[in-house]
C-alpha cells in the first residue's frame, strides 16, 4: 500500500475512474449510486485545481454526464474514445458493425441475466447476473472480433467482456489531456479499480505522475477514496463515510 498524499499540491492534474472508483460497482450498469454529496466534492476539487480535473471512463459519454450533471467537467468516455471538450486533433474511431451490435442481443436473448450494452464506439456483454454464461461471452466477442483485429480488440472487465476499437485507451486519453492548457505542467494522478485503468496509471508515471489503485490503497473502497477527496476538497468528513 502506497502512502497517500495527505494534501496533494495544488499543481495537480487529477484523473479519476468512475465505476468501482467514484461509485460502488452495482448489479447492473444503471443501478449504480451516485453519492449526493459527490457532485459538490467534484466540484469543489475542480475548482481547487483550476479545471484540471477528468473522468476518465469507459461508460458512454451521455452515461457519464447523466450521472456527473456538472458543467465544465472534462471527460473522456470510452476508455478515451470520445473526449469532452473534443480535441481538435482527435482521430475518428470505428464503430462495431451493426452484425456485430446484432449478435450480442441475440445472446442476450438465449442467455437470460445476460445484458447488452451499445456505446458508440465499443460493445458490451455483461454477464454479472449469468454468471454461467461468462465463457460463451467471451467465445462470442473472441469470434466477432477475429472478423476484424486490425480495428477492434477483445478487453476483459468486471463481470463482462467488452469489444472496443484498437487506440481507445486510458493512457492515450491521459497524455492527450495533458497537452491542453488546463492541464499542462501539472503533475497527473490517476485513480482507478480495474485493469483498464493500468494504462492511464502508466501514462501518468511516465509523465513524471503516479496511480493510485482503490484494492490496494483504498482499502477497496470508493468510500474510502470519496472520504478522501472530500478531505482534499476541504469539506468536513466527520459525518461523511
Ligand atoms: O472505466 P469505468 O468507469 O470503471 O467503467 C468500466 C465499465 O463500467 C460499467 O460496468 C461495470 O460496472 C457496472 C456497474 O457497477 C457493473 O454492473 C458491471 O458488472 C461492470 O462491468 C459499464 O457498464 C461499462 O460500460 C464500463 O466500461
Amino acid at each position: 500500500m502506497k502512502k497517500l498524499p495527505g494534501n496533494p499540491a495544488n499543481n495537480t492534474a487529477l484523473f479519476l475512474d468512475f465505476d468501482g472508483t467514484l461509485v460502488n460497482i452495482a448489479e447492473k450498469p444503471e443501478l449504480v449510486v451516485v453519492p449526493d454529496d459527490l457532485l459538490a466534492t467534484l466540484s469543489k476539487l475542480s475548482a481547487k485545481l483550476d479545471g484540471a480535473l477528468a473522468i476518465v471512463t469507459g461508460r458512454g459519454l451521455d452515461v457519464i454526464r447523466s450521472f456527473l450533471p456538472l458543467p465544465g467537467l472534462v471527460v473522456a468516455a470510452e476508455h478515451g474514445a470520445l473526449l469532452d471538450p473534443p480535441s481538435a486533433s482527435s482521430a475518428t474511431l470505428p464503430v462495431p458493425p451493426a452484425e456485430w451490435r446484432r449478435a450480442f442481443e441475440q445472446f442476450v436473448q438465449s442467455h437470460p441475466g445476460a445484458l447488452a450494452e451499445h456505446k458508440v464506439h465499443g460493445l458490451v456483454l455483461h454477464f454479472r447476473l449469468a454468471p454461467d454464461a461468462a465463457d460463451a461471452a467471451r467465445c462470442l466477442a473472441e469470434e466477432l472480433v477475429s472478423q476484424d483485429r486490425e480495428k477492434f480488440r477483445v478487453v476483459p472487465a468486471h463481470a463482462a467482456v467488452e469489444i472496443r476499437p484498437v487506440g481507445a485507451d486510458k493512457g492515450r486519453a491521459v497524455r492527450s489531456l495533458m497537452q491542453r492548457d488546463v492541464f499542462r505542467r501539472r503533475v497527473p494522478i490517476f485513480i482507478g479499480d480495474d485493469v483498464t485503468d493500468e494504462d492511464g496509471i502508466s501514462a501518468c508515471q511516465e509523465l513524471s505522475g503516479t496511480g493510485y489503485r482503490i484494492p490496494e490503497d483504498f482499502d477497496g473502497s470508493p468510500d474510502e477514496l470519496r472520504a478522501w477527496l472530500q478531505r482534499w476538497a476541504g469539506e468536513d468528513v466527520s459525518s461523511a463515510v
